[in-house]
């Protein structure tokens, strides 16, 4: 009965098929609508439709109802925070998959290292309580203690994440070799840590020596030939689609805008209350959200995005194209 055509009964299949149409598209689905439609399941909903899409459960013998039963008990495990919720898991997955299915990378990646990809990006956050890093670090919370202050959230979400395969009727990869197995884990545990902001120089840095040295066959495609190149690349790419709301259409990125200043300054609020520093940009009376998305894109998505163009040229443009105009559309409200 949960089965489905997107892995949710919701009884307006139809309306969730329309919005669903553009899953392949950079842009193409509005997330918003799919949390409305999907009974609050998009996470569980798109990456179960990209799944299918990829013939996963064909390919690596996946239970659809234990895939469904995981997925729904990981999109549970998100929190009702502003940005840091399943819709957000949601749309980093969909923005993967179409990362993906750039021709440059045509028939580059393993089915097991895509599954890997898409498996990641929607753990990538979950039970993240809506503060930073930055925050636990500061304040030596339980999770900072727990993880010495190195990637906390980071470390937490994979550790929820990989904790909720081990319940029961979770176990989707149960047909899965050892192989197999210790491989998407080691995988998704190296896109998942790369998500950490602090990392993004480090990343950004092995992104750009690997344009000035990338093989490209003759059909075009990236020639990744050792593990090191190959985890850089998907790092990268989730990390692409973690910050890649300015590149979305305007009308979608200014709600993620919306939520993710409401998340700031919630966490502004409590450090308010508790006598502490306020986070930069997190000060409801002191915040310029639209210099600080300006500020955001010039130093840290646009060089991002721009390497990223690089590396799959020409076949990311358009998301050059409409971050820039996303960009002009900021800047000339300041
Ligand atoms: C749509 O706008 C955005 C979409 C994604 C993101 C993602 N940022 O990832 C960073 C994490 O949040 C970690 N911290 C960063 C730190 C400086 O401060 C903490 C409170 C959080 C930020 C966006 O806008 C932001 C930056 C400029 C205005 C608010
Ligand atoms: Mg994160
Ligand atoms: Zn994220």
């Amino acid at each position: 009965k949960i089965m489905g055509n997107f892995g949710v009964v919701i009884g307006n299949e139809d309306a969730l098929a329309k919005e669903l149409e553009g899953i392949d598209m950079w842009g193409g689905i509005d997330l918003f609508k799919i949390a409305d439609i999907s009974n609050n399941r998009p996470l569980t909903s798109v990456m179960y439709t990209i799944c299918k899409k990829r013939d996963m459960f064909v390919k690596f013998k996946l239970s659809p109802v234990k895939f469904l039963t995981y997925m729904m008990t990981l999109e549970d495990h998100y929190r009702e925070v502003p940005y840091h919720n399943s819709l957000h898991a949601a749309d980093v997955v969909q923005s993967v998959h179409v990362l993906l299915s750039s021709a440059a990378l045509d028939s580059v990646f393993t089915d097991l290292e895509i599954l890997s990809a898409l498996i990641a990006s929607a753990m990538h956050d979950v039970d993240h309580p809506g503060l930073s890093n930055q925050y636990h670090c500061s304040n030596s919370t339980e999770l900072a203690i727990m993880y010495n202050d190195a990637s906390v959230l980071e470390n937490h979400h994979l550790a929820v994440g990989f904790k909720l395969m081990q319940q029961n009727h979770c176990d989707m990869f149960e047909h899965f070799t050892q192989k197999q197995w210790q491989s998407l884990r080691k995988m998704s545990i190296d896109m998942v840590l790369a998500t950490d902001m602090s990392k993004h120089m480090q990343l950004l840095a092995n992104l750009k020596t690997m344009v000035e040295t990338k093989k490209v066959a003759a059909s075009g495609v990236l020639m990744l030939d050792n593990y090191t190149d190959r985890i850089q690349v998907l790092q990268n790419m989730v990390h692409c689609a973690d910050l890649s709301n300015s590149a979305k259409p305007i009308e979608l990125y200014k709600k993620w805008v919306s939520v993710i200043i409401d998340e700031y300054w919630m966490q502004g609020d409590v450090e308010r209350q508790a006598g502490l520093e306020i986070s930069p940009m997190c000060d409801r009376h002191n915040t310029s959200i639209e210099r600080s998305q300006v500020m955001f894109i010039d130093f840290v998505v646009h060089p991002l995005l721009e390497t990223w163009a690089d590396l799959v040229n020409p076949y990311a443009q358009e998301i050059i194209n409409e971050l820039s105009d996303n960009r002009e559309y900021y800047a000339s409200l300041i």
